[in-house]
């Protein structure tokens, strides 16, 4: 089953360009989202939720437009991103008891569990809480009505390790008690090594990978090795090639064959998240 389904879509924003023809996002996954910035994962969010319409093509949710349902799915979606649109001058408490009766799933329970877990002070106001606690507190508003869909627009931007892995940990066990999907967009890619099931990555408003998560680990290899190799005609297999006087070094999805071929001439080791944004995006460069 698929929570979000795209066809089609395009979206035009002064002089950047959104287009996808086709994506899916798997019900009840974490699916990480990455891109350089203004790559439009933003864009893309606020098209999931019917903030923005498309110029052409369709984006469903739940099996419904969202140019059209929006505001019926928005209810069903939890999202944590800028503005988060909550009154600075309110405590916390106040805020649960405004938003919480647009909710008729809301739980209690599940945000005072959540409140206690990360000791946040109810009678402080939103403008008092600190970014960490900011984002703590609307990771919680944002669970606490038991949605389908939790839709994260860099929830740990500029927040400490601590605080960014308290933040990753509640999300990951809130997932293993809830039917939920999750859709991260981040620039931290070390969040989605340790919390994610698929990975997209946008690039200059086109989607240039999308992997399961198992799959990068056995597939992608930073692979390096003297500049001769290079006049070998190996080039074909290897992606962002970078260049120094003493060798290359790139990325690879073709270990296997470039070690039958080339055996101890090249020295391969496991690519990061990281490593293939910076290669991927180096090689539609050249
Ligand atoms: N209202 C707007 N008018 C004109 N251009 C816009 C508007 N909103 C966004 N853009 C442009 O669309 C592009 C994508 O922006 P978007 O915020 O979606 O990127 P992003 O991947 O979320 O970036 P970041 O990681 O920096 O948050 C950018 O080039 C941005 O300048």
């Amino acid at each position: 089953m698929n929570v979000i389904e795209i066809e089609g879509l395009k979206k035009q924003l002064g002089n950047f360009t959104l287009d996808i023809p086709n994506l899916v996002i798997k019900e009840g996954y974490i699916t990480g989202f990455i891109g350089q910035n203004g790559a439009g994962k933003t864009t893309t969010l606020r098209l999931i939720m019917g903030l923005l319409i498309p110029d052409k093509g369709e984006i469903k949710v739940f099996g419904q437009s969202s140019s059209q349902k929006g505001e019926a799915i928005r209810n069903q979606i939890g999202y944590v991103g800028e503005p988060t649109g909550y009154f600075s001058e309110a405590t916390v408490e106040q805020t649960r008891k405004m938003i919480a009766p647009f909710y008729t799933s809301w739980d209690n329970d599940l945000f005072n569990k959540y409140i206690n877990l990360f000791a946040l002070d109810r009678s402080k106001k939103i403008k008092e809480l600190s970014q960490g606690q900011g984002k703590q507190f609307a990771l919680i508003m944002a669970l606490a009505h038991r949605p389908k869909l939790i839709l994260l627009d860099e929830p740990t931007a500029n927040l400490d390790p601590v605080v960014r892995h308290q933040i990753l940990d509640l999300l990951m066990e809130h997932m293993q008690h809830e039917e939920v999907s999750t859709f991260y967009s981040t620039h931290i890619t070390s969040d989605l090594d340790k919390a994610s099931d698929y990975i997209i990555m946008l690039q200059k408003g086109k989607v240039v990978m999308y992997e399961d998560k198992e799959q990068i680990d056995d597939k992608y290899y930073i692979v390096k090795g003297s500049k001769g190799l290079l006049e070998k005609g190996i080039q074909n297999e290897l992606i962002g090639i970078d260049q120094n006087k003493f060798g290359f070094q790139a990325l690879t999805t073709k270990k296997q064959m470039l070690e039958n071929k080339f055996g101890k001439d090249l020295i391969f080791e496991k690519a990061t998240l990281e490593d293939m944004m910076v290669y991927i995006e180096r090689g539609n460069r050249s």
